[in-house]
């Protein structure tokens, strides 16, 4: 049965860059595969949420309806999105039923901020960004991931291989 493969953890714990080298494994296969990644997301259909608890919420429940749409099309679906709060979580689960599967990108916060990606850890520390992940908002340890990729340990290859295997052709 296809899955929503639902990543989340911190801002630049490696969602977005796992979820891109998932979906080229599954177009090689042949098999339909959509990824929403929360950043997209947000410059679009969810362009009028912010980052409080609600806006996160409201955010993450459309996704969950979205993610549902595509799966009845066949469609495996990757969700990238830091969904840091266990009643998000549980609300994605119930939308989704037996074909949602959260896997935990969990690199810690001190990684994170090593990488940086988009300069935004830096931007908190100016104060140029407040309610911050991780920082000034909570993110809650999920406690009924599926999977849990330590990206210590993991490559970005390596992650997608595991989600793969354990997973996809599970
Ligand atoms: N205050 C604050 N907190 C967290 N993230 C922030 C914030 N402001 C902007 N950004 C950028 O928004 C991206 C996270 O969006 P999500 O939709 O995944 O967040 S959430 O699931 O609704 O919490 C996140 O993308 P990722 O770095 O890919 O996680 C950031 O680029
Ligand atoms: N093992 C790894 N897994 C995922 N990303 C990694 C890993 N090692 C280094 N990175 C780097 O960390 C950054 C993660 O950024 P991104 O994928 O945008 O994270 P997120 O979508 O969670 O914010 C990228 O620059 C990526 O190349």
């Amino acid at each position: 049965m296809n899955k929503c493969i639902w990543l989340l953890g911190l801002s630049g714990a490696g969602k977005s860059s796992i979820s891109l080298e998932l979906k080229k494994m599954f177009i090689s296969k042949g098999l339909k595969c959509l990824v929403l990644d929360g950043d997209i997301l947000r410059k679009g259909i969810n362009s009028n949420l912010g980052f409080s608890e609600a806006d996160r919420f409201e955010n993450i429940r459309r996704a969950a309806e979205i993610a549902k749409l595509f799966l009845e099309e066949g469609y495996w679906v990757i969700v990238a999105m830091i969904t840091p709060m266990e009643d998000m979580r549980t609300n994605s689960r119930q939308i989704l039923q037996d074909q949602y599967v959260e896997v935990f990108i969990d690199t810690p916060i001190e990684v994170c901020m090593e990488r940086d990606p988009k300069g935004l850890y830096q931007q908190v520390k100016e104060k140029q960004i407040k309610h911050f992940t991780g920082i000034d908002s909570p993110f809650e340890i999920p406690q009924y991931a599926h999977w849990v990729i330590d990206t210590r340990l993991d490559s970005v290859k390596d992650s997608a291989e595991i989600i793969w295997k354990n997973i996809v052709s599970y």
